[in-house]
């Protein structure tokens, strides 16, 4: 079998950020609008300080309002809530993002409870949720499900209908939010995790495959259906022998490539996305709060 294609994530994530530029340029000439993204950053977790870093300077490339707030990892729940309550009432703010994880003395679900729906551009508001669960297309869908989203149909030629998916993770903002996007789509959709049975055998079944685990190359050339389209999630830190770090997927790419059709790497697939995806939904946002049609660019 010829070597599967490899996803270009990065340069998809370009195409994604001229897009939203384009539309933010409209916004700005035609209706005196310019989207704005908070983003709040509690403590000092250096990934997350080199992601949020990363989203304040694509939100500026692409023409948008970046404003971010740092705050030390002792911030009590309820100064953290005040803060989201203020970005809710600005008027400058069109989305608003607050890092997970958090300290352990803060609700994460408390947090995300405060932030107003309709500038919840990560999706994670049980109101978002729920709109996507019943499949209405006023949801926002989280950034990491909608990249992957994109992708697959994009190798699809735009029609998932049928295909076998199968995501192997449940949590709120990868596994569960991907399965109910899938279902819209039209899939039949599989949603394994650490207490299924027979995990190598479901993810055969796969047409489409989603990893998001969260351990190293969890997923072996053996767990493949020849052709399928794999899309790896998962972001792990790992030594290597010479004792600097890697940054690795949960998939084993370079056996998997072998018998997959499609693969996207890591880095360089799921995560630019992810962020194109943020700036996407900061423009929908603003869009929906000015009551104006998204601007339509080609
Ligand atoms: N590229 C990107 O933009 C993003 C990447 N990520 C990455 O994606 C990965 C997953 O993230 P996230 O969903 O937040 O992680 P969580 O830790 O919240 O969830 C992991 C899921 O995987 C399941 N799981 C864990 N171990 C196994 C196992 N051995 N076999 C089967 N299932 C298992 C868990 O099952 P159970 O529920 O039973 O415990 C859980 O449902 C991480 O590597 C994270 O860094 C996350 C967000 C964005
Ligand atoms: N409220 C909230 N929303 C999130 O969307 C969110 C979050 N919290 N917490 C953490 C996770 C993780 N996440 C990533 C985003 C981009 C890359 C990314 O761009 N990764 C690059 C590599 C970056 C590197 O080198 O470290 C790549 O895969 O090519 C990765 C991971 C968003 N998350």
């Amino acid at each position: 079998m010829s070597d599967a294609k490899i996803i270009d994530g990065k340069a998809f994530a370009q195409n994604v950020r001229a897009r939203v530029a384009k539309q933010v340029q409209d916004l700005k000439d035609y209706n005196n609008v310019t989207p704005g993204l908070a983003v709040v950053l509690v403590g000092e977790d250096p990934a997350s300080q080199v992601y949020v870093r990363n989203k304040v300077k694509q939100t500026e490339e692409c023409g948008m309002k970046s404003l971010e707030y740092r705050r030390d990892p002792d911030i009590s729940e309820q100064e953290l809530l005040t803060l989201v309550y203020g970005l809710n009432e600005n008027p400058e703010v069109n989305g608003i993002l607050v890092q997970l994880p958090l300290p352990d003395h803060i609700s994460e679900d408390k947090v995300i409870a405060a932030i107003a729906p309709e500038k919840d551009v990560d999706g994670f508001h049980v109101i978002n949720t729920g709109l996507l669960a019943t499949g209405s297309e006023d949801a926002m869908v989280p950034c990491t499900p909608l990249g992957c989203l994109m992708m697959l149909k994009d190798f699809y030629g735009g029609d998932l209908t049928g295909k076998r998916a199968v995501v192997v993770g449940r949590s709120n903002i990868v596994g569960k939010p991907m399965g109910a996007l899938l279902l819209n789509e039209s899939c039949t959709v599989t949603t394994v995790h650490s207490r299924t049975q027979d995990i190598e055998e479901e993810c055969r079944r796969a047409d489409i495959l989603v990893a998001a685990v969260g351990r190293p190359e969890m997923i072996k050339k053996e767990w493949i259906k020849p052709g399928a389209a794999v899309i790896d999630v998962g972001i792990n830190r790992i030594e290597k022998e010479d004792g600097k770090t890697k940054l690795v997927g949960d998939v084993a790419f370079d056996e998997v490539k072998e018998v997959c059709g499609a693969i996207t790497p890591v880095p360089g697939g799921v995560g630019p996305m992810t962020i194109a995806c943020l700036l996407a939904n900061t423009v929908t946002a603003a869009c929906r709060q000015h009551k104006i049609e998204e601007p339509k660019v080609d």
